[in-house]
Formats: C-alpha cells, sequence, structure tokens
C-alpha cells in the first residue's frame, strides 16, 4: 500500500450526500463503523497506484484506515452543506484527520483547533458523544419494541389551542428546570413531579422536561416520572436532538413532543426527522432565533408548531423584541395564512411581558425560569399571567 496516489472508498450506491439527513438511518444496519450511518454498507477501496489504477477487494487496517478517511470527509461536507444554510454549529469532527491521510489542504485547515466555538456547539458536540454510547446500549431495533409499551401521544397542540380559546391568552407550556448554562441552579429543593402537578394545577396546557443532564441537570427520569405520575398535560422533550435515534429514545419515555432546533439541524434533518416524529405520534416544536432560520423553517412542508427563541443560544443573549420582529410583515401572513402556532420562548417575565408576545401573534409561550423559581410554581403562573388562569373559562 506504499506510495498511494490517493486512496478512494466506493460504497455500493449510497444515497447522495445532497439527498442524504445528516442523521440517516439505513434500511439495514451494519455495524461497520460506531459513527456513521454512511459507512453501514459494504466497502471496497479502488486503490490508483502511479502505474494505473486497480480495484481491490481491501480488509482489515487499510479498510479501516479507508473508512476512517472516508467518515472524515463526510463530516466535513455535511459541515460544508449545513454551512450553505447559514448554520453556524459544527458538528463534532471525530478527532481531526486520519493519520498519514494526504487529502485537500482547506480540509485540513479548517480542521484544526478542534475546540467548540460556543456553548451550543459545546452542548451539541457532547450530545453526539452521550447518544453514540446510548446507541450502543439500546440500539433502535430495541427501542422499536419499547415503543409499543410507551404510554399514548396526546396531541400537544390541540391542548395549546384549546388553552389559547379558554382563556383568550397565549396557551403556556411551563418548564421543569433545574438549572442552565446561562442562570446557573434556579431551584434548589427540585422535585420535578410535585412542580409539574403544581403547573397542571395552575393551568398549564402543556409541560416542558428538560432531559440534559450535563447543561440543565435534568434526565429522563424526570420525563417518565411526571409521565408515571398521572400528569395529563402533554409533555414536550426539551433535549439537544442530533440523531433521528433520540425521537424514539424520547417516544419511549413517555414524550408527546419534540424540539427540534433549526441553528443546529439542517434542512434535510428537519424534513427527515419530522416525517419521523409523524410516524410515532409526536408533536415537533421546530425552534428558530432569527430571520434565515425562520424562512427556512418556513419553507418546510408540514411543520405546525414552531418556537421563536428570544435567547441567543450562542451568546444567551436575551430580547424578546425578537418574537415581535420575527412575525412582523409577509412572515406574519404566512403563519396565519397556514395556521402555524408560534410559541413565544425564554425571558418571559411579566403580564406586560405575555400582552407583548400576544400582541405580537403568538398563541402560545414557553416559561421557564420565572415560574419555577417561586416558590409555589402554580402561583408562579398566576404572577407571569396577572391572574389565576386555572380558573378562566
Ligand atoms: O427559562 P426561560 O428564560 O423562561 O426559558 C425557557 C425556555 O424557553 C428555554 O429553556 C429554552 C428555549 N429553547 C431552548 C433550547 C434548549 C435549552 C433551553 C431552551
Amino acid at each position: 500500500m506504499e506510495g498511494l496516489a490517493s486512496l478512494k472508498v466506493l460504497f455500493q450506491a449510497p444515497p447522495s450526500i445532497s439527498s442524504r439527513p445528516r442523521t440517516w438511518i439505513p434500511p439495514t444496519q451494519v455495524n461497520v463503523h460506531k459513527k456513521s450511518s454512511f459507512l453501514s454498507f459494504s466497502v471496497r477501496a479502488q486503490v490508483e497506484s502511479n502505474e494505473g489504477s486497480a480495484t481491490v477487494a481491501t480488509s482489515g487496517e487499510s479498510v479501516t484506515e479507508a473508512l476512517k478517511i472516508k467518515e472524515w470527509e463526510v463530516g466535513m461536507l455535511q459541515d460544508e452543506v449545513a454551512a450553505s444554510q447559514g448554520i453556524r454549529i459544527r458538528r463534532r469532527p471525530p478527532s481531526g484527520p486520519p493519520l498519514h491521510y494526504v487529502g485537500p489542504f482547506q480540509f485540513r485547515l479548517q480542521n484544526e483547533g478542534n475546540t467548540p466555538q460556543n456553548i451550543l456547539e459545546e452542548i451539541v458536540w457532547n450530545k453526539d458523544v452521550e447518544v453514540t454510547q446510548l446507541k450502543e446500549r439500546r440500539p433502535l431495533s430495541v427501542l422499536k419494541k419499547a415503543l409499543a409499551d410507551a404510554p399514548p401521544a396526546r396531541d400537544f397542540i390541540g391542548a395549546l389551542r384549546t388553552a389559547n380559546q379558554r382563556t383568550g391568552l397565549p396557551g403556556l407550556i411551563a418548564e421543569v428546570k433545574k438549572a442552565s448554562p446561562s442562570r446557573g441552579i434556579l431551584r434548589e429543593d427540585f422535585d420535578p413531579v410535585e412542580i409539574a402537578q403544581a403547573y397542571e394545577k395552575g393551568g398549564a396546557a402543556c409541560l416542558s422536561v428538560l432531559t440534559d443532564e450535563k447543561y440543565f441537570k435534568g434526565s429522563f427520569e424526570n420525563l417518565e416520572g411526571i409521565r408515571k405520575a398521572g400528569v395529563k398535560c402533554p409533555l414536550l422533550c426539551k433535549e439537544f436532538i442530533v440523531d433521528a435515534w433520540q425521537l424514539y429514545y424520547a417516544r419511549t419515555k413517555g414524550a408527546d413532543a419534540v424540539l427540534l432546533i433549526a441553528a443546529v439541524l439542517p434542512d434535510l434533518d428537519i424534513k427527515y426527522m419530522i416525517k419521523i416524529c409523524k410516524l410515532l405520534g409526536l408533536t415537533a416544536l421546530v425552534e428558530v432565533h432569527d430571520e434565515r432560520e425562520f424562512d427556512r423553517v418556513l419553507a418546510i412542508e408540514g411543520i405546525e408548531l414552531i418556537g421563536i427563541n428570544n435567547r441567543n443560544l450562542e451568546t444567551f443573549e436575551v430580547d424578546i423584541g425578537i418574537t415581535k420582529k420575527l412575525l412582523e410583515g409577509q412572515r406574519g401572513n404566512i403563519i396565519r395564512e397556514k395556521d402555524i402556532i408560534i410559541v413565544g420562548e425564554s425571558g418571559l417575565f411579566t403580564p406586560e411581558d405575555i400582552a407583548y408576545v400576544q400582541e405580537a401573534g403568538v398563541k402560545a409561550v414557553l416559561v421557564g425560569e420565572s415560574i419555577v423559581k417561586q416558590s409555589d410554581p402554580g402561583k408562579g403562573i398566576s404572577n407571569l399571567f396577572g391572574k389565576d388562569i386555572s380558573e378562566l373559562k
């Protein structure tokens, strides 16, 4: 294998990069390499030597090395596709270019300094590792069987619409949130089930349960526990979804809805995940923070629920004016035409804040800090709306 001018790995009919989502699950999973489902095809390597070109079947180390190279190249291309959609969040590089790789120079330069550029990128890279490990313990085939035992999915959007009609105020998604990277610990005596029950009693239409452990001190046990305790509000699994496997996992843990973050997921991933959500009976809340993300998401078929996050997840800056800005003009017309429900997310503390985003056009709000911090979170809801919304008819 010495003196190779180049080494190409040919796949047996993989989908082209441009037509395949980043988290694509192949029909048959042959576990060639842990990270890339792309590599789940049988592989042969074509070696071009100086004398000419010959196709040889390779095995052992050379195939492994060829796979590593291909995986790295595919990762780079996927980030390029994402960047072309304005996505700044890069996915975790496996571990830099494979040893001895003599590939395109610009790729090597781009991949230097393998450290995340901001908190969202750090969380996503961490999630990639976490999901890879979780998946090994619970392969998709196992999750698919477990779906049958999951509690039936509840109508998340229906609950928001009903609440909005009942109260004349935005339907509340109340968040069970112990901590966040921007605010630290929000509540020391944190009993997720107690908080969830207080929210439900206080008039919340739906609940959002943080499941990320490392940065938000949440867990899937919290989600499962709340469902099992008999809380009736539909539940949003508040997670950083980077892989379609997580959708199945969330459903087996009792989630009725999941969050898809447009700053992290390219269009093709969002489309693909929305299809899987529909298959599983999950509602997708697709989150945007700026005009470009909003326009991308508005162009995707089948989206019924969009969250406008007032917090920039790269810098933590909060500005509730973002909701107003994004709903002005043509975009506002499109959401009304398509009957999409908009959720105003983050940084809402007072009845004035609620009135402001309602005026901007939201039919729902997602609130954590301002209500979870109060000793009685149910009372927190009344303070947020300026009245007891559990009683409103
Ligand atoms: O606690 P706040 O400011 O009321 O925000 C709640 C919710 O909007 C926020 O937790 C959130 C919105 N989108 C997210 C994405 C990931 C993590 C957290 C979030």
